[in-house]
């Protein structure tokens, strides 16, 4: 194992077996997560949690895929329920698939991260509040990762700077420690998901 290369306290310990869904679970669920980036003016798009796992966290726009929905369609509901923005499934690019699994919990969670690179109030919309999330727009350097899950710092700047990513994160129970994690970038061959 080694230590990966990062400017925050916390150490991610990377593994080096390249198996990144080995964590077996009985269960499984697919969720969707969309970054919604203003690329010209620098900006991103976070909401706050209102409820459920993640509450008080600040996040990028998604959930649960309805039976019978692909993970695009899914992705279009979900911003749009989430904080009122009407994005295309053309537009979204697909930019991680991320398996998040806690150590108690029976459920492997498949987080198919997608990114709109170049949000317009005129195509898109005024992001507004939902019961769910209260949106908030972020300059690039000011992400608040110190608010958000704690492996997000690996990965977001990552993907913001164009990178594929595959990952897979081990949470302790708390939601806050990570047990063991491995973030590899994507092969032009391969299918991300
Ligand atoms: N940015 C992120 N970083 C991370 O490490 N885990 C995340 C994450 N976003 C979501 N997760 C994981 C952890 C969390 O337990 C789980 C639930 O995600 P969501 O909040 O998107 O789903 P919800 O349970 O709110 O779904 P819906 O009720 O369908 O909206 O996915």
């Amino acid at each position: 194992m080694t230590l990966a290369n990062t400017s925050s306290s916390t150490p991610l310990v990377v593994i080096e077996d390249k198996q990144y869904e080995r964590y077996d679970r009985p269960y499984s669920k697919d969720l969707t997560l969309c970054i919604i980036h203003d690329r010209e003016n620098r900006k991103m798009l976070l909401g706050m949690k209102q409820r459920g796992l993640g509450q008080g966290k600040w996040n990028g726009f998604g959930g649960k895929l309805e039976p019978g929905e692909t993970v695009l369609q899914a992705a279009v509901r979900e911003v749009q329920e989430e904080c009122g923005l009407t994005v295309r499934e053309e537009e979204l690019v697909k930019v991680a698939h991320l398996t998040f699994a806690f150590t108690s919990s029976p459920t492997l969670l498949h987080t198919h991260v997608l990114l709109l690179p170049t949000y317009s109030p005129t195509l898109h919309g005024l992001p507004k509040p939902s019961p769910e999330m209260v949106p908030k727009w972020f300059r690039e350097d000011e992400i608040p990762y110190g608010e958000m899950w704690t492996g997000d710092r690996y990965w977001w700047p990552r993907v913001l700077g164009g990178e594929k990513l595959r990952g897979r994160f081990l949470f302790e129970d708390d939601q806050v420690g990570i047990r063991e994690s491995e973030i590899r970038v994507v092969t032009e061959e391969e299918e991300l998901y």
